[in-house]
């Protein structure tokens, strides 16, 4: 990590018991402006579990979650809801799509949108100047990260139509349509074909460099990992073994032994 750029997100000591079971046992990891860092390790290391309390969906058992909001002062969010967490502007996309499927693609990204909006109840109903005026910036918010994700041609279709990868594609928008200054993605590359696989590694290089916008992703593909990561932690049993560049995850034995395998440095 550059020794320079500001820490994003920092998390110190982070575990989670569900009962007897240790599923993230005292781990330590940064997220630094401007940086895609990955989290990776066997089914069961506890990447998920640490994700869900990064973001408000578990309290942690022990452990410090504080992040530092471009602009505004340092705070720590344990205990922070979900949507409190997001409005932060910490966003997320799960392993198992969660979209709207019998809404638009459109509609979709426009609810991403609606906690940046301010219109109240009645403001809805009574659709002054500046209800309609928001409603146009979120429409055109929205349409513009379409665009960006390759998905603006498929604005009214339902979303349970679009191939599964496409899908992925528009949870990202989803997700950056809360305005993130970090975005956490839970294996998005799961399910995609290797051609979809290797548009996306692109599409989250172009958001993190375009919009500014810091990654944290857990994934099982090494080629998407190794290609776009500027660090790389790595779990097992809920424990952090190792972190460090691609090149150093590659030749570290322990990663090669927990996870990697021997043919680790072609993955
Ligand atoms: N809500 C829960 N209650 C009890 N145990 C849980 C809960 N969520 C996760 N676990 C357990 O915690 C451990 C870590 O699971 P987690 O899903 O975080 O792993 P993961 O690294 O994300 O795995 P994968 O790569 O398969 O998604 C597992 O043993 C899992 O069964």
């Amino acid at each position: 990590m550059a020794e320079t750029a500001e820490k994003l997100l920092e998390v110190r000591e982070l575990t989670m018991d569900f009962g007897g079971l240790r599923a993230v046992d005292s781990v330590t990891l940064e997220v630094a402006a401007g940086e895609i860092v990955a989290l990776i390790g066997p089914n069961g290391a506890g990447k998920t579990t640490f994700f869900n309390c990064v973001t408000g969906i578990y309290k942690p058992t022990r452990g410090e979650i504080l992040v530092n909001p471009p602009g505004r002062k340092k705070q720590k969010i344990n205990g922070y809801k979900p949507n409190r967490v997001t409005g932060i502007g910490m966003a997320r996309t799960f392993q198992n799509i969660r979209l709207f499927q019998n809404m638009t693609v459109l509609e979709n990204v426009m609810i991403g949108r609606h906690c940046r909006t301010t219109t109240s109840i009645v403001g809805a109903i009574l659709r002054g100047p500046a209800t309609k005026r928001q409603e146009r910036e979120t429409i055109d918010r929205s349409y513009e990260l379409l665009e960006k994700v390759g998905l603006v041609e498929f604005a009214d279709e339902f979303a349970k139509n679009l191939p599964y990868g496409a899908q992925r594609r528009l949870e990202i928008a989803r997700a950056m349509a809360t305005d993130p200054f970090l975005l956490l993605l839970d294996e998005p590359a799961a399910g995609m074909n290797p051609q979809e696989t290797r548009e996306l590694d692109e599409l989250i290089v172009k958001i993190s460099k375009d919009e500014e916008i810091s990654i944290l992703l857990i994934e099982h593909d090494m080629k998407l990992v190794m290609n776009i990561s500027d660090r790389i932690y790595v779990m097992e049993y809920g424990k952090k073994i190792a972190k460090g560049s691609p090149q150093e995850i590659r030749s570290n034995p322990k990663v090669i032994e927990a996870y990697l395998g021997e043919g680790g440095d072609d993955a």
